[in-house]
């Protein structure tokens, strides 16, 4: 917040040497001396605007919310003139037309949503500005993993329990401070929290953030076979001590003679999270088929970085199993019919994706009507953004239906009824982040693929969009996969 202090234009235009710099942006009167030789842009820029109005300048270069983090090089405001720009408040929902969806968008209504996902969005949308997106932001660029503190936070909050979707393990767990109730959490609040933290932006920090337990940590609690064991491991995940993760197929576990253990071997390439996780939950090749096994990170666990163009924060990396010794109490589901184990979360899996994908490419239309008033004058820019718009609505539409239905099914129903409209529905979502993403750096220009300034989101975006069109389901085995389920109900008579 700007001092009280007011200021002339004549004023301002005197200080212009090193011993006093001063600019004004929107109305406001920054004092730059002391900043100039930090300024990540360099000085001269900012000698080139010194004593002037430099307000196009800087919303050419810059996100506002630049300004809200040097707040304090701000030293009071021009006479009879008010700032322009709204500064937004954690929590607050954007004004900018279709940058939340319709539910959050008076006038519109909405048959879903009640009171308690209204409270829940807004407590977690400054719940993530205020302790999640500087540091995911700062984590893009060094690499660093989540902080142990952040991990903490997010355990007391209720962020571990409730990526995990409705459930019993969500009962009696108070959740953002009391915003929602862990028994009233249903399926639409499960899309709350995904759309909420997908407004981050970015993605790899987002993913390297116990992404991986949604995952996980769901085949330990349906299928771990002993309770005390299962809950053991459930609270180490919950509160952030231990992490989580699903490793790949490619490895075999072989039973010792005294039947107490498997001896798994194997390797996989890719598994996010990899780097830092304590538990691995792993597809192995037994006797007769597939089993699902938890690994712990010990003796014969290897794990190494991978480089990637998506993040180095993801703590993407290259796991190996050399002869490690896994107790049989760690098997998930049944011995040989680990499918179960991995078919059963598919589809909930899936929908988050589908989740975070439509709220990115949203945040992404968000940022092209902002920063693109005077790109708007032109009719080609308008037919761009009405097809980007125009995308993102449909599938969270569709979305909402799905996820009204999920909310009405027993879990098996929706295993019958819903694989196929979720497959269609993700790589629809996925289908359009492409297009969204596409066109966004076709309008930006070079900006859209600087990872600085005002293209960040965007240039984020297109380097991260394509990761949920494989993940789960590549967009062309899932578009077979929700034909199919579609032909299986079709009329046997000829028509
Ligand atoms: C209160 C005044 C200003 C502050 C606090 C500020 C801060 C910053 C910061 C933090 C960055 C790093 C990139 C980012 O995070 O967006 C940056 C980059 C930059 N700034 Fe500024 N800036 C100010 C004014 C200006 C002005 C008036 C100009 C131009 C006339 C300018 C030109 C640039 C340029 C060219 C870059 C590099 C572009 C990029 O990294 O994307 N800055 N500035």
């Amino acid at each position: 917040m700007a001092s009280a202090k007011t200021f002339t234009r004549e004023e301002v235009r005197s200080h212009t040497t090193d011993e006093s710099l001063y600019c004004i942006i929107d109305s406001t009167v920054y004092d730059l001396t002391e900043f100039v030789d930090a300024h990540p842009g360099g000085e001269s820029v900012l000698r080139q605007v010194a004593g002037r109005d430099a307000t196009t300048a800087f919303y050419n270069l810059h996100r506002h919310e630049v300004l809200s983090k040097y707040r304090d090089l701000a030293i009071g405001t021009i006479e009879n003139e008010k700032p322009q720009v709204i500064t937004p408040k954690p929590g607050d929902l954007s004004p900018v037309p279709y940058a939340e969806p319709l539910w959050l968008s008076p006038p519109f209504r909405s048959p879903y949503f009640k009171d308690s996902h209204r409270r829940q969005q807004r407590a977690l949308r400054e719940f993530a500005q205020k302790y999640l997106y500087e540091e995911a932001w700062k984590n893009e660029a060094s690499g660093e993993y989540t902080s142990q503190e952040t991990i903490e936070r997010m355990s007391k909050a209720g962020l571990m329990h409730m990526r995990m979707g409705p459930g019993k393990h969500l009962h009696g767990v108070e959740l953002l401070g009391g915003a929602v109730k862990g028994e009233e959490y249903d399926y639409f609040h499960d899309l709350v929290s995904a759309q909420e933290m997908a407004r981050i932006m970015a993605r790899g920090a987002q993913d390297g953030n116990m992404g991986g337990m949604t995952i996980g940590l769901t085949a330990v609690l349906n299928f771990g076979n002993d309770p005390v064991w299962k809950q053991k491991i459930a609270d180490e995940v919950f509160s952030g001590k231990k992490k989580l993760y699903v490793a790949g197929l490619r490895t075999t576990a072989t039973k010792t003679p005294d039947g107490k253990h498997y001896i798994v071997n194997g390797t996989k390439k890719w598994i996010t999270n990899g780097t830092f996780c304590d538990y691995f939950v792993t597809g192995v090749k037994t006797d007769k088929g597939l089993s699902v096994l938890l690994i712990e990170r010990g003796e014969g666990v290897e794990t190494k970085p991978i480089k990637t163009s998506y993040s180095p924060t993801a703590g993407t990396a290259y796991i190996t199993f050399d002869n490690v010794k896994v107790p049989v109490e760690n098997l998930l589901g049944r011995e040989n019919k680990g499918i179960e184990v991995i078919l059963s979360n598919f589809n909930h899996e899936r929908w988050v994706m589908i989740c975070a994908s439509i709220s990115a490419s949203r945040k992404i239309v968000e940022s092209r009507l902002v920063f693109g008033k005077r790109l708007i004058d032109q009719p080609v820019i308008r037919l761009k953004l009405a097809k980007m718009i125009s995308l993102v609505e449909a599938n969270q539409a569709w979305l909402e239906t799905i996820t009204y239905q999920m909310c009405h099914m027993p879990y098996k129903q929706q295993a019958r009824h819903l694989a196929g409209p979720i497959a269609l529905l993700k790589q629809s979502a996925t289908g359009a982040a492409h297009e969204v993403a596409d066109e966004s750096v076709q309008i930006w220009g070079g900006r859209g693929i600087t990872q600085t300034g005002m293209g960040k989101y965007i240039e984020m975006f297109n380097r991260t969009y394509k990761f949920d069109a494989i993940l789960g389901g590549a967009e062309e085995v899932l578009a077979d996969l929700g034909v199919r389920q579609a032909m299986r109900d079709f009329p046997k008579a000829m028509l």
